[in-house]
This record gives structure tokens, C-alpha cells and sequence, in this order.
């Protein structure tokens, strides 16, 4: 199963695009043995709207111009389903066993997601109560996705 990140701002050079790089690095190196493929990081910049309604809308539309047919789609939301790394772990295995080609995991911009994507959504997930911001989530998902994979495969990495 492929799996893509979609998010709303773009990653300046520095420590979170650098550990955002060293994780998704390790995922794919490690993904293959589980039959999970990192493809990209689709990165839009923020809508210049001068409404927050249209912002989030005109980025919701590129995250669904962006989306393969037929995509998992699993937003990001602080007030999403918390999952501890194992049950996400289990979550992406699932997916990848039902046969799922595409999965992506979407990550908004400073007004948040459009709640049309709601809808659309297979999941939607936190990372904690607390709101992150959206460089910080990046360097978040792209540990989490990693640490899955070595949960998946049976890898020292992640001890309880
Ligand atoms: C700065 S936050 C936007 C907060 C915005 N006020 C809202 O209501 O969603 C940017 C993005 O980071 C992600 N994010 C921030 N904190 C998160 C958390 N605790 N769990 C999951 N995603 C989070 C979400 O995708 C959010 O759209």
C-alpha cells in the first residue's frame, strides 16, 4: 500500500523539514518488508483568501484534485480519535490487508480542515489534545508512520 502525506503550508529548510526527511527516509527503507510504500509529501501553500470559510475550502479542493482514486483518506485534528502506536500500527496494516492501494493522511493549515473533508474521511485522528503546529505534526506523523512500521514488522525500535 502507498502512503502519502498531504499538507497545507510549506516546510522552510531547518530541524522539523530535516527530522520530517530522516523518518519518511527510514519508512521507506523499512516499509518494503511490510508492503508499505512512501510516495510523497503534497504540499500546497496556504489559500490568500481573505475568509477562513473559502481558505479551508479552496484547500480542501486541492487536497481532493490530489487524492488518487479510491485513496484512505485519514485526517489530522486535535479533535480526532487518539490511537496509541500500536492500534495506528494496526490500523495501517489493516488497510494494506484489505488490499488498499493509496492511503492519505492530510494535515491542515492554520484555520484547520474544511468540514466537507469530514465526510469524505475514513478516519480522523489526534495527536494529543493539545493543537501543533503544522511543521511540528509533519515531524509527528512522519515518527509515527515509521515507528508502525517497525511494530508491523516486529522491529526493536518501539519498546513498551
Ligand atoms: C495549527 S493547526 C490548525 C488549528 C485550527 N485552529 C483548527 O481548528 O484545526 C494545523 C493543523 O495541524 C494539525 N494538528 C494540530 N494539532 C494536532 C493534534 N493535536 N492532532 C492532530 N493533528 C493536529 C491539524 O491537521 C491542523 O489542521
Amino acid at each position: 500500500m502507498r502512503i502519502g502525506l498531504f499538507a497545507v503550508g510549506r516546510l522552510k529548510s531547518g530541524p522539523e523539514k530535516d527530522l520530517v526527511a530522516r523518518y519518511l527516509d527510514r519508512f521507506a527503507k523499512a516499509g518494503s518488508a511490510v508492503g508499505l510504500e512512501f510516495t510523497r509529501v503534497a504540499e500546497v501553500g496556504e489559500s490568500r483568501a481573505s475568509n477562513a470559510e473559502t481558505r479551508k475550502r479552496e484547500e480542501a479542493a486541492m487536497l481532493l484534485k490530489s487524492l488518487a482514486e479510491g485513496s484512505v483518506l485519514i485526517l489530522l485534528d486535535e479533535r480526532g480519535k487518539a490511537l496509541d502506536s500500536e492500534a495506528f500500527a494496526k490500523l495501517l496494516g489493516g488497510y494494506r490487508d484489505q488490499g488498499k492501494r493509496e492511503l492519505t493522511i492530510a494535515i491542515g493549515g492554520a484555520d484547520g480542515l474544511d468540514p466537507s473533508l469530514y465526510d469524505r474521511a475514513d478516519a480522523t485522528l489526534c495527536l494529543g489534545k493539545m493543537t501543533w503546529p503544522h511543521q511540528l505534526v509533519r515531524t509527528l506523523i512522519a515518527e509515527q508512520l515509521y515507528r508502525a512500521v517497525t511494530i508491523l514488522s516486529g522491529h526493536p525500535y518501539h519498546r513498551v
